[in-house]
């Protein structure tokens, strides 16, 4: 197998602030890598350092068997920045497709590519909306589709999911995962447990400094866990619908607002949505739904 990403001794230094400090990992082609770490560990500066977008202080970083930044990843390298944002005064579309001339696309295939991305992300009849008319959402998905642009190899997603509400960040993991195979994914995320089904790789960052990288493993039989954090006490009425769910196995409430359900993880996908439907028919409100429990503990013995 072939390297997709390696850092030798990665340092980055802003002044006297040691943002990396000699990072070293090396992922493969057709891993989905995850990349954690709370607020200030480096992640950002980490893929703006693989995007080539900042120079390194030290240390080598290499992509696809070249230098970051180098024009021979040029069209094979898609990315989504933290901070993406669309210029107020163009349609989505319009601006896709000028990425997509950017690229070296024909204005034929840069059109065709815009309309390709942006039906990958559920977004072909906003293609002439300006961003303002978009939901937080839907700009979000629209900046996922521009990294798309040009079918490259490698994608770096930089929080994809921040900001969005649990049925939306659910359509994001399922694109990403419904891609892999074709497509290698570097994805950052401050929770761990939402990229606990998708990724197979996980690179914890802390303090500019990797804390641990390792193999997730999870094996495809191993039960997925999620934690709903409910807005009001749960009721018997509101365990007996979840008991129905197809997919269940068992519901433990370790405290009076919060369930954690165990599910069997084959029907994992679709029981977040039917567990959403189930929520939202019966108007019981949530203010959290999140993914997992294991892969923190295994890789920290938290438990
Ligand atoms: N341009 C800059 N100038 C000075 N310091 C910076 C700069 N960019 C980042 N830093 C510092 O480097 C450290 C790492 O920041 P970075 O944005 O990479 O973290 P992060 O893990 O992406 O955080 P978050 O999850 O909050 O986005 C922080 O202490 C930050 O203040």
């Amino acid at each position: 197998m072939s390297s997709l990403i390696r850092c030798d001794g990665l340092t980055k230094q802003f002044g006297s602030k040691t943002a990396l400090q000699q990072v070293s990992f090396e992922l493969q082609q057709g891993d989905i890598a995850a990349l954690i770490g709370p607020n200030g560990a480096g992640k950002t500066t980490l893929f703006s350092i693989l995007c080539g977008y900042l120079p390194a202080t030290g240390g080598q970083a290499q992509l696809l068997g070249h230098q970051a930044g180098s024009s021979a990843l040029f069209g094979r390298i898609g990315a989504l920045p933290q901070d993406a944002q669309f210029d107020p005064g163009f349609s989505i579309g319009e601006q896709l497709q000028f990425y997509g001339r950017l690229q070296g696309l024909s204005s034929k295939a840069a059109v065709a590519e815009t309309s390709r991305v942006l039906t990958l992300v559920g977004l072909a009849a906003e293609a002439g909306h300006k961003a303002a008319a978009l939901s937080h959402g839907m700009r979000k998905r629209a900046a996922i589709a521009q990294a798309f642009i040009g079918q490259p190899e490698l994608v770096l997603l930089d929080e994809p999911t921040a900001g969005l509400d649990p049925a939306n960040a659910l359509a994001i993991r399922q694109l990403i995962s419904q891609l892999s195979g074709q497509v290698s994914f570097l994805i950052s995320s401050h929770n761990i447990f939402e990229l606990e089904q998708l990724c197979n790789k996980v690179l914890y960052l802390d303090k500019g400094l990797l804390q641990a990288s390792e193999t997730a493993a999870v094996q495809s039989d191993a039960p997925h866990y999620l934690t709903l954090q409910l807005e009001q006490e749960s009721s018997d009425s509101l365990l007996q619908a979840l008991k129905l769910l197809p997919g269940l196995i068992s519901v433990q409430q370790p405290q009076k607002k919060q369930l954690v359900l165990r599910v069997q993880r084959d029907l994992a996908d679709s029981f977040d949505i039917s567990l959403l439907q189930c929520l939202a028919a019966n108007g019981w409100r949530y203010r959290s739904l999140t993914q997992g429990q294991t892969l923190e503990q295994k890789l920290f013995d938290i438990a």
